[in-house]
């Protein structure tokens, strides 16, 4: 299976204020289809972040789901995550290897910028991300990024690119078919009544353009 193709889910401690909810709902997620999944707190202290890390990495271990930690390299390290997910203002990507090592997986924010990933992707990325290509509840002042950037993207880059920002099942189809290998969801999905469904009917989407 490609480990970086497909649903790509994010927590939220909004959504999932509690350990219960956080694993009920990224289970939901990962057995509709979801094939990353990124933990994402920016808010809570230390001691909750590393145990529900430490919880979600075991939950995707067991179902072999690749397992980032957003922004936090020592947090990757600790709860013994896959890899990290970092943005420009993170720790850089060169710290981040060293740390995690070679076979760890780094994706990098890129917004709406080419320049940046194909530097990211220089420096041995193993994903870029681009977004916001819709208007976001979970990250309302993301910059706007054209989906005419993932096909540039796609036609000058050799690592997997993630869309993020608004995606909904609506418009994953458009987004695929523009250059997205993998589309990074929060709102759509976890607030979505069947949450397991409705990763369902975002894998659907990825089935349409294979
Ligand atoms: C897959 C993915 N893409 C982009 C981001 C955003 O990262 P960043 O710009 O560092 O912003 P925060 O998420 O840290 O607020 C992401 N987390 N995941
Ligand atoms: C973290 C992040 N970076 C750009 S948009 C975004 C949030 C994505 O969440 P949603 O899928 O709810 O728009
Ligand atoms: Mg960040």
């Amino acid at each position: 299976m490609n480990r970086l193709h497909g649903l790509y889910a994010i927590t939220d401690n909004i959504l999932m204020p509690d350990d219960q909810t956080l694993l009920s709902q990224v289970h939901a997620a990962i057995l509709g289809g979801a094939r990353v999944i990124q933990y994402r707190d920016k808010t809570s202290d230390t001691e909750k972040r590393y145990r529900q890390a430490c919880l979600l990495n075991e939950l995707c271990r067991k179902h072999q789901r690749t397992f980032l930690i957003n922004d936090d390299v020592q947090l990757a390290q600790q709860c013994d995550a896959h890899g990290v997910h970092i943005g420009q203002k993170d720790s850089p990507l060169e710290e981040a290897r060293q740390a995690l090592g070679s076979s760890a997986i780094i994706g990098v924010t890129c917004h709406d910028q080419l320049s940046l990933a194909t530097k990211a992707a220089l420096a041995c990325a193993d994903y870029v991300a681009f977004g916001a290509f819709y208007p976001s509840k979970t990250k309302p002042d993301a910059k706007p990024a054209p989906l005419s950037l993932l096909t540039e993207a796609k036609s000058i880059l050799s690592c997997p690119i993630v869309a993020i920002g608004g995606i909904t099942v609506d418009n994953a189809p458009q987004t695929i078919t523009a250059g997205a290998d993998m589309i990074a969801v929060v709102h759509s999905l976890f607030a979505a009544e069947s949450i397991t469904q409705q990763a369902e009917a975002f894998a659907l989407a990825f089935n349409w353009n294979e």
